[in-house]
């Protein structure tokens, strides 16, 4: 099977922003701005990781541990301070809700505009215009300014644009859970439809139900680091062992 991803050595480090009291900054401003008032911290630390194409990858750890951090760089939308990501083929991500969407345009028009950011063109689009909005059950909604929108409403939307765009990888985050029961249960059946066609998955959720179901391999996370590599029921056995 050809690497679908290829991580090498990828180092995030973020500003710790700290409110500081006034005698701290009026110390720090007569010291002549010596020392830094903020801190640097690593988000992610050495992660490499190979995910080979049709594999379905949960991304686990506690609260903080860097699971979204490594997904916004796999999607592109963040890049290192130091080591690579290698995609192969067309991503497609559901990683923040509504991230892609206009709020003053429609939901005919975001369609588009968020088609296109995943890389569809315009004649594309409008092939599968009427099974985006199908699949979303947005109904007439579809002409409502998207400010408008539920949460849930989003997801279905952005769901639907995402998974029309024929991705080679799919990277979703934790935001099936603002969809109702059908809903989520349609997004699994379709999920695991493009795992059968051979796509990439990678998830980051805490819901390990659902995480069984639909990923094998499991990677844990801890301070940024890759702490466990496995079958999914190790990566959630060496979480519940704490
Ligand atoms: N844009 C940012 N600027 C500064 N710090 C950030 C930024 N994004 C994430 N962080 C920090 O990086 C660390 C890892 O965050 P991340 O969102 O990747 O964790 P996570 O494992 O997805 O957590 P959760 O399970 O709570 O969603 C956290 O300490 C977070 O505060």
């Amino acid at each position: 099977m050809p690497v679908s991803i290829d991580i090498d050595n990828l180092d995030k480090r973020f500003v710790m922003r700290h409110t500081r009291s006034i005698k701290e900054s009026v110390l720090w401003l007569l010291k002549g701005r010596r020392g830094d008032l903020s801190r640097k911290f690593s988000a992610l630390e050495g992660v490499s990781l190979t995910i080979q194409q049709g594999e379905t990858v949960a991304l686990l750890g506690f609260n903080g541990s860097g699971k979204s951090t490594l997904l916004k760089h796999i999607s592109g939308v963040m890049l290192p301070d130091a080591g690579t990501v290698r995609i192969r083929g067309r991503v497609a991500g559901l990683i923040e809700v509504g991230a892609g969407f206009h709020p003053d345009l429609s939901g005919r028009d975001n369609v588009f505009l968020n088609g296109s950011i995943l890389g569809m063109t315009e004649k594309e689009i409008r092939q599968q215009f009427d099974s985006i909005v199908e699949f979303s059950e947005i109904g007439e909604f579809i002409d409502t300014e998207v400010r408008f929108y539920s949460s849930g409403m989003y997801l279905r939307l952005a769901f639907a644009v995402a998974v029309h765009t024929d991705p080679d990888i799919f990277l979703i985050d934790e935001i099936l859970a603002v969809g109702d029961e059908p809903f989520q249960k349609k997004c699994l059946a379709k999920i695991k439809e493009l795992n059968e066609a051979g796509k990439t998955l990678v998830v980051v959720s805490h819901d390990f139900d659902m995480v069984r179901k639909v990923c094998e391999r499991g990677v844990v996370l801890e301070h940024g680091r890759i702490v466990q590599d496995g079958t999914v029921s190790e990566a959630i056995g060496h979480l519940r062992a704490g």
